[in-house]
Parts: structure tokens; sequence; C-alpha cells
């Protein structure tokens, strides 16, 4: 089943949700305005349909963004949720199907209110396009001043990866940037250390090594801190899925100068693997920051790394 659904995105950059009504599947919950495609419609026609019938506005489908699509099953229900960004339309939403609708910021919105396909969804209205790591073997003066200039030029997820340092003077480097970085919005994932992200809470989160997906059984921290994972395949894209991580990066896309014997996915494989993947992917390895069109249309959320990035 191939289902389409619309992220209405407003100046202020809200974005509306829809409670489903009572009697349907996933009653009660939030989701976003949509529905099933009927034969012989594309997506963009099915949106457009979709909107006009349930909230009764006029989309303009050149304001479509792909945004990203989530395979799902409940039960014995597969499909495929496909998410597209809608910016523009005449006409004022009304709750014509839905039990209500509200508009929101993405951040303040209860990822635990939404129907469970709908939560990698607005991950991925949160989530920006770069995705900065520290390089490996900086000092800790030296990641004290990537990270604020990092602030400064306007990047809001940032991995701190500084595996040569003990984890006191790690933890002493958060406690130094957290006030900033709390008062930007800016979210700061500490590689492979679930126990500190917990500690620190807010604005802090984790981002784990594909090994930790196989030790794991359950989301290592609550909904409201990030939790992302390193993956190189589809099966450890399975695994971070199924824990509820919030995103993926998948590597090496290209030859890359940090695991120079690591076979290269190339980005057709990259795209097949994003596509098939039930939450957002950043591509990695070999990149810089000015391929995340490149990356954008490959399935992917944007682009990490290290060199280039900081
Ligand atoms: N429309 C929509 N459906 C969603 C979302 N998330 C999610 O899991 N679903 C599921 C619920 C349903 O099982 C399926 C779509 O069903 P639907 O009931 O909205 O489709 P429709 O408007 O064509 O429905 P129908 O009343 O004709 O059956 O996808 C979402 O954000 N929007």
């Amino acid at each position: 089943m191939h289902v389409v659904a619309g992220v209405l995105v407003d100046g202020a950059g809200r974005i509306l949700i829809a409670q489903r009504p009572p009697g349907k599947h996933l009653a009660g919950m939030w989701e976003f305005p949509g529905g099933k495609l009927e034969p012989g419609e594309t997506p963009p026609m099915a949106l457009e349909r979709e909107l006009d019938e349930e909230l009764g506005i006029a989309v303009d489908p050149l304001s479509f963004e792909a945004l990203v699509r989530i395979p799902w099953t409940y039960g014995d229900r597969a499909m495929l949720l496909e998410a597209i960004l809608v910016r523009a339309w005449t006409g004022e939403a009304k709750a014509l199907d839905a039990a209500e609708i509200r508009w929101a910021d993405p951040r303040d919105i209860d990822p635990a209110l939404l129907a469970p396909a709908d939560r990698p969804i607005l991950a991925a209205t949160r989530l920006p396009s770069h995705y900065p790591i520290t390089p490996p073997d900086v000092s800790v003066d030296d990641a004290l001043a990537l990270l604020a200039s990092a602030l400064a030029r306007g990047e809001r997820l940032l991995q701190l990866r500084l595996p040569g340092l003990p984890t006191e003077a790690v933890h002493g480097m958060v406690a130094q940037v957290l006030p900033e970085l709390r008062a930007l919005g800016a979210t700061l994932l500490l590689n492979r250390d679930i126990e500190g992200a917990r500690a620190f809470g807010e604005g802090v989160g984790v981002h784990l090594a594909a090994s930790q997906l196989h030790q794991l059984d359950a989301r290592p921290l609550p909904l409201s801190q990030v939790v992302a994972a390193s993956c190189h395949n589809a099966d450890e894209l399975a695994r971070a899925a199924a824990l509820g991580c919030d995103f993926a990066t998948l590597s090496p896309v290209q030859v890359t100068a940090s695991h120079p014997g690591a076979e290269p996915l190339g980005w057709p494989r990259f795209a097949r693997l994003a596509e098939a993947a039930s939450l957002p992917v950043y591509a990695l390895g070999g990149l810089g920051p000015d391929d995340g069109m490149e990356a954008r249309l490959h399935a992917a959320q944007g682009v990490a790394g290290i060199r280039g990035f900081l």
C-alpha cells in the first residue's frame, strides 16, 4: 500500500498535524494529512486530491519537495509512507476529515502522540541538511574553537567524536558549550557515550557505533534526546530503525581519507539503502558540505562529515 502524506509548512516554520478520527485505523493518533494512492495516481496527484478532501485547500504542486519515504509495517499491513513538504496553497486548512488539526513548531510536537510511522517523518522535519563531526585528533581547545565557529556559522547538529581524549575531558567540554547549545536550540551528539548523554539531558544526544546496535534492545534515551547510529548496510539500518533511532549515517559513500580500506557504496547503492530504510539517513564518507544537493537527490536527509565541515 502506497500512502502519501503532506507536511504543510507555514511562514513561521510551523507544520500542520491532524488527529485521526474515531473508527479508522490508528484512531486518535496524530498524523500528517494524506491517504492512499488511487489507481493511476502519482504521489503528487494523490496529495493534491487528499488535501482538498481533508483540509479544503488547493495546493500548488510546484511547491512540493520530497522529504522522506518510510516503509512501515503495522501487524499485517505493510505500507510505503511518502512524506512531501508543501509550502504553498490557497484557502485556510479546516478539519474536514480529522478529529482536530493543529499548527505547531516541529520541536514542540511530542513524537509519542504521532502514529508510529510518522515519528521518523517528524524527525526529518527537525533535522538540518548538515551534520558535522569533529576531527578525531584535535586538542580540547581546538575542538572547542571548532564547535564555537560551527555554531556561529549556523550548524545546529554536531557530533563530538574524540576517541583519543579521556571521557572526563570530553564531558568538561560539553559542560562548557552546553549553555550556548541550549540557547541556540542546537544538538550535540556524544560518540557512543549513552550514559554521558543521559546525564547531560536536553541538548545532548548519543551517536551509537554500529557494534552498539546489536547490544541494545531498546532506545537508550528518552524521545526528548536525539539518538543516531553509524550504519554501513541494510541490516544495521533496520536495527537502527527498530531501536527507534532518530536518524542514521550511512557510509562510506565515497573513498575517504579516514577509512581508506573501506569499499565505497557509491550514490546508486546509497540511494537504494536510504530509500528502503525506515528513518532519515545522512550520507557520509568522502563528502563535503557542497554535496548536499547530490545527497538530497539520492534520498538523503543531508550530508555528514569531518573535513570541510568544521
Ligand atoms: N494519511 C496518513 N496515513 C498514515 C499516516 N501515518 C500512518 O501510519 N498512516 C497510515 C494509516 C492508514 O493505515 C494508512 C492511510 O490510510 P488513510 O485512512 O489515511 O487513507 P485514505 O484517506 O485513503 O483512507 P480511507 O478512509 O479511504 O480508508 O496509512 C499519515 O501521516 N497520514
